[in-house]
């Protein structure tokens, strides 16, 4: 692909410029492990209130015992639901987790030298994840490639929508204010790349270790593979 076309580069994470084991194999076990002392621990602190009390009205019980609402998160932890107040708190604990040298964020070794590139190029860069805008920032900041941070123009999580809804990707190019199809979208998942197609975006499935490769999207290997 070779598209001076596209004016905007907007990425997933996970399965893209992430291996899937780190936030599988990683991340959530440290959040699953972490997350009950944390709770206990900072409860009243306003953040950490807040998304505790967002957690009861998902749960539609305003009442609910914190115990409850630990177990309730370690459930969506388990059954890897995007709740956003899970997000919201997975990345508060996975930030001592970076701070304090227990992991670094994984980037496939292709993903740093294409961003720089893109960047040079005059492409502005986004982040669209699931993960808070937070536990973006801190992958990206802590990644094993070095604070990667400075290369992007913005970040998405779901406060923006979820990211098989095409009116998530609507919403976005809205914020870009770019005509759609000088969006390209990239994703390992072909129901977000269909979303995004919906909206207007250009769309690429990056096929790594483990990925099926779809039909319905151009497909690459590598961000290296990627000539914009
Ligand atoms: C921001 S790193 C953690 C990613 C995460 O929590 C997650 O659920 C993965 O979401 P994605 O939308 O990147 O597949
Ligand atoms: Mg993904």
């Amino acid at each position: 692909m070779n598209n001076p076309a596209v004016r905007a580069v907007v990425t997933d994470i996970e399965g893209t410029t992430t291996d899937i084991n780190f936030v599988h194999k990683v991340l959530f076990p440290y959040a699953q492990a972490k997350l009950p002392d944390f709770l206990r621990a900072n409860a009243d602190t306003p953040a950490v209130a807040e998304q505790i009390s967002a957690v009861r009205s998902e749960m539609g019980d305003p009442d609910a015992t914190l115990d409850a609402v630990i177990a309730q998160l370690l459930h969506w932890i388990e059954t890897d639901q995007k709740a956003t107040p899970l997000k919201a708190l997975q990345g508060m604990v996975w930030a001592d987790g970076y701070q304090r040298g227990d992991f670094k964020g994984h980037l496939y070794s292709d993903v740093a030298p294409a961003l720089r590139q893109w960047q040079q190029a005059g492409k502005a860069l986004y982040v669209y994840s699931s993960g808070s805008v937070q536990a973006q920032k801190l992958l990206f900041g802590y990644s094993d490639e070095g604070d990667l941070t400075p290369l992007f123009s913005g970040y998405f999580d779901t406060h923006i929508g979820h990211k098989r809804e095409a009116t998530a990707y609507q919403r976005i190019i809205a914020e870009l204010d770019l005509p759609p199809e000088a969006v390209l979208f990239l994703s390992d998942v072909v129901e977000e790349l269909d979303a995004a197609k919906q909206a207007g975006m250009q769309t690429l499935q990056l096929v790594r270790e483990g990925t099926q490769a779809g039909n319905t999207h151009a497909c690459v290997t590598r961000f290296d593979e990627i000539a914009l």
